[in-house]
């Protein structure tokens, strides 16, 4: 089956099991360019699995994943990779920054494997850090920064090549209220105003609320999907 012309990302029958134990069992779905998508349902459902087969950093042990009219999960490792640093943005609940660069340098990373000058990596990512608030903080390296900055360098990195698709796997976790609050307005503004599409996996409803629309996982397929049937249903 091809997918529509109008999701920009498509899935069917995705199944996946850390060593024989299922954590996907026929998941489908489809994103549309632009939207933001909601992945909730309860701890261990499988939202981090789904992001991770959509993204392309794991292999679905069956089912198709199709990025505009690129079949990823039958991609080489090395176009995946490709697909990975150019076209997506990635963010998850803990802020994985090089402790040997500076916070700018952390962000600017995506524009320059790119293969962006220097000089403009570094203004573009000095834009994306202070739109988030840690313009402060671009000459420091990670080990200096709390958690809170650390994870919003982490954003500026997964923006700042403006990519088709941001997954955003829990990225408030480590954030306290208020921090939680601005991050969020962040990204779907950014989202929003620059046309990424965004899939964010959450526990919490009340950051669902921020959505276009909400993908239910239960149990490594959509809520409401029947076993038997769970390789043909569709959000
Ligand atoms: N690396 C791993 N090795 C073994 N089992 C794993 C691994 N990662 C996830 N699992 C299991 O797969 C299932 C789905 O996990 P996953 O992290 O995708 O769910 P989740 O909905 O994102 O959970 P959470 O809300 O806690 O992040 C769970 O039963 C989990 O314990």
């Amino acid at each position: 089956m091809a997918p529509p012309d109008n999701d920009i990302l498509w899935a069917r029958g995705l199944r996946y099991a850390y060593d024989g134990s299922p954590a996907l069992l026929g998941a489908s779905l489809g994103v549309r360019q632009g939207e933001i998508l909601a992945v909730t349902g309860p701890r261990g459902c499988g939202k981090s699995t789904l992001l991770g087969c959509l993204s392309g950093q794991l292999s679905p042990d069956d089912g198709e994943v199709w990025f505009n009219s690129v079949p990823v999960h039958t991609l080489a490792l090395a176009s995946r990779e490709r697909l990975r640093r150019d076209r997506f943005g990635w963010i998850g609940p803990t802020p994985q920054l090089v402790d040997e660069l500076t916070a700018w340098e952390n962000a600017a990373l995506p524009l320059l494997l790119a293969g962006v000058g220097q000089r403009k990596a570094r203004r573009t990512a000095l834009e994306w850090l202070d739109r988030l608030d840690v313009g402060e903080c671009a000459g420091k390296r990670p080990y200096a920064l709390l958690q809170a900055q650390r994870q919003r360098i982490a954003l500026a990195r997964a923006l700042v090549h403006q990519p088709d698709v941001l997954f955003a796997d829990e990225p408030t976790a480590p954030l306290h209220q208020a921090d939680r609050a601005q991050v969020l307005r962040t990204l779907t503004t950014a989202g929003r105003s620059h046309g990424i599409t965004v899939v964010l996996a959450t526990h919490d409803a009340e950051v669902a609320t921020l959505a276009d629309r909400t993908f239910t996982l239960v149990d490594g397929r959509a809520s409401g999907a029947p076993a038997e049937a769970a390789c043909s249903v569709s959000v």
